[in-house]
């Protein structure tokens, strides 16, 4: 059987609360086998979309495909468990309700903690419950590993050790891993594509590589500002007499200005400061129904 080329295609997907739509008109693709960030500010929609990619919670508009047969984890923000259960009793619900349940795989996630698997889950900490969880969530060997901000309660060692094994399985295995953090740091040693997500639309997905460097960032005297008209400008500040702006330049950048590659950091922050750019989808990112591809 050949591998599925696509995890998830989120077409025109949209849901609506009592107060309002938190997510709308949204759609991507995303190639299996990646590791996506999901990025945006708080309030963007970004657990609202993978609750319902995880099936938790049901669209208002639009359609969420997945392969037949996909296994599919999901770590939500809250870490749902038991608190009377112990870490060991949580692991043996798993085991009997995954037919999939890879002990080891799950018992590799907690080896590294200081905590014993006769602990109950409500006497962990915040960060020992989201080892407990991801041990949940690899131990069911999935397919897709839908994550919302994995890493929120972990200190900086568990954060490092734990991504470390979260990739080196994902690799193994070829997971695809969608993963909402606020860390870009984090965000960019582990991601190889993104998904970025404000007011309830989204505004990049692609190739991380590719959608960097389909941007520039451009520092400049102020005199140098009449050029920017005719190029897609995703950001523009002004600091005294120098500028300094994100674009999507149409063609050569011409002197004074100096042009440089956009970080990850700059890239998102660019997009999240100034909203007005048309949204850029890559090709793997793009589904067939989308008209407008931006650009
Ligand atoms: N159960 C709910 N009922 C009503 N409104 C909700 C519910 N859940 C989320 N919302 C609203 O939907 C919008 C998107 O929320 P969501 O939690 O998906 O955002 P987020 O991007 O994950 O935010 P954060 O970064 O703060 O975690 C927000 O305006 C939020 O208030």
């Amino acid at each position: 059987m050949t591998e599925p080329r696509t995890a998830l295609t989120v077409t025109r997907l949209g849901k609506r609360y009592r107060r309002g739509w938190a997510l709308r008109d949204c759609s991507f693709a995303l190639p299996a086998g990646r590791i996506c960030a999901l990025v945006g500010p708080n309030g963007a929609g970004k657990s609202t979309l993978l609750a319902m990619a995880a099936n938790l919670l049901t669209p208002s508009a639009g359609t969420l495909e997945r392969p037949d047969g996909q296994r599919v984890a999901f770590v939500a923000q809250d870490r749902p468990l038991y608190p009377g259960f112990t870490v060991a009793e949580s692991l043996r619900l798993g085991r009997e309700l995954n037919p999939s349940w890879d002990q080891a795989a799950a018992e590799q996630v907690l080896a590294a903690g200081d905590f014993p698997t006769s602990a109950r889950i409500g006497s962990l900490s915040g960060g020992q419950r989201t080892r407990v969880a991801l041990a949940l969530a690899l131990g069911k060997r999935p397919d897709l590993l839908l994550l919302d901000e994995p890493m929120a309660e972990l200190d900086p060692l568990a954060r490092r050790e734990l991504m470390g094994h979260l990739l080196g399985q994902a690799a193994e295995y070829g997971t695809t891993v969608l993963m909402s953090s606020h860390v870009i740091a984090e965000l960019s040693e582990a991601c190889d594509f993104l998904v970025l997500v404000a007011d309830g639309a989204v505004r990049l997905a692609g190739d991380i590589e590719e959608l960097l460097a389909a941007h520039q960032v451009l520092v400049g005297p102020g005199e140098a500002a009449e050029w920017l008209a005719g190029q897609v400008v995703v950001e523009r500040r002004e600091a005294g007499r120098q500028l300094t702006s994100l674009v999507r330049a149409a063609g050569p950048v011409p002197p004074p200005w100096q042009a440089g590659p956009p970080s990850l950091e700059e890239l998102v922050l660019g997009h999240l400061r100034g909203q007005g750019a048309p949204a850029l989808l890559t090709d793997e990112a793009r589904v067939n129904e989308m008209v407008e591809v931006g650009g």
